[in-house]
């Protein structure tokens, strides 16, 4: 056992059992996630690229990781701060262990850390870098990442399901459960890098967009907004989490950073439409600041109810949806994967009203 360190750039230092590789790579924003289970499809998310993510949770691995619950085939989160990992796994689908998948990706955890003293320090003082060492004195890299995206998306253009309304689905690092939902709704998706022009969006012939999940702070995909703004105008479009900023702020509005980030299985968000409140899966740091929503194009969709931030938009003459929370869960609740049967349902609608 050896013993290592997180030292945070606001100065505290936290002590634990370290294991895994350690490289100059492993600073990072350390970020807090609140789900009591679904550690495998939070490490395997490529939104937390670049980030150590602590679990709240004091144990987990002890149902092992699976395959088949991948969220992406590549790890790109920079380390795990937890109270207990344990050594053991114990379930019928478990192909491996988080030990074994953070080892295989050169990547740092660190053990038996008082993680409620730490979560307390980043709410309090807001999202800070850090860094996984074996010494204690390690510097901690200041600034903030470059954009990721690149790092993350899909090297080539790829169809899945050969039926249904035709989605493309812009890549900024999506999760499979994103794609799986909508096959599962019956539709032929096609994933393209998210840098794919407008014109080879154009000819795949889409009936409908879905602008993806990913890492970092949205302004750095400013170089993409213009298209996103033209494909909002041609095609209907749903963009989930970094998707749902970046169509914001292709209509003017501009996004901030929160305190500490939403990160976890039970955000409370309210349908502002029918006065419902959903449980939901979340992880962003950053958020639409309401006062820069151009209120004349865009009605506020969904609202948090922890902090009244900006959940959901919709646009008030075309079929342009966004939504900060993930309906596909992956881990969390489904309770809003109705957003998806919408979605297509409106698709396959207007596919029999342009055959009549
Ligand atoms: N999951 C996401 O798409 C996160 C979006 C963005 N990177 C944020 O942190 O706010």
């Amino acid at each position: 056992m050896k013993q290592g360190y997180l030292i945070l750039e606001t100065g505290e230092v936290f002590e634990g059992v370290l294991s895994g590789e350690i490289s100059v790579e492993t600073g990072g924003e350390v970020v807090f996630n609140t789900s009591m289970s679904g550690y495998q499809e939070i490490i395997t998310d490529p939104s937390y690229a670049g980030q150590i993510i602590v679990f709240t949770y004091p144990l987990i691995g002890n149902y092992g990781v699976s395959v088949e619950d991948d969220e992406s085939a590549a790890l790109h989160l920079r380390g795990i701060v937890t109270g207990e990992l344990s050594p053991d796994r114990h379930h019928h689908r478990a192909t491996g262990s988080v030990q074994g998948r953070m080892d295989e990706n050169g990547l740092p955890y660190l053990t038996g850390v008082d993680t409620r003293r730490l979560v307390r320090i980043i709410r309090k003082k807001g999202t800070v870098r850090g860094i996984i060492s074996e010494r204690k004195d390690a510097a901690v890299q200041a600034g903030e990442d470059g954009a990721m995206y690149d790092r993350v998306t899909t090297k080539k253009v790829i169809t899945y399901g050969n039926r249904g309304p035709h989605v493309v689905l812009l890549d900024f690092g999506y999760k499979k459960s994103i794609l799986d939902y909508l096959l599962e709704q019956r539709c032929k998706v096609t994933v393209v890098p998210y840098h794919h022009s407008i014109q080879n969006i154009r000819s795949l012939n889409p009936d409908g967009v879905v602008i993806s999940n990913g890492p970092g702070n949205p302004e750095h995909a400013a170089d993409q907004l213009e298209k996103i703004r033209e494909l909002t105008d041609t095609y209907p479009t749903l963009g989930i989490c970094l998707g749902h900023q970046l169509i914001a702020m292709a209509y003017g509005a501009k996004t901030t950073k929160l305190l500490f980030g939403h990160r976890g299985g039970n955000h409370p968000v309210k349908d502002l439409k029918t006065g419902k409140a959903y449980i939901t899966s979340q992880n962003h740091g950053y958020v639409v600041q309401e006062e820069t929503i151009d209120n004349d194009l865009f009605e506020v969709s969904f609202r948090n109810l922890n902090d009244g931030s900006v959940e959901g938009l919709q646009h008030r003459q075309k079929p342009v949806q966004s939504i900060q929370f993930h309906p596909e869960g992956h881990p969390g609740p489904l309770d809003t994967v109705f957003i998806f049967e919408q979605f297509v349902g409106r698709l396959k609608e207007r596919q029999l009203s342009e055959h009549q």
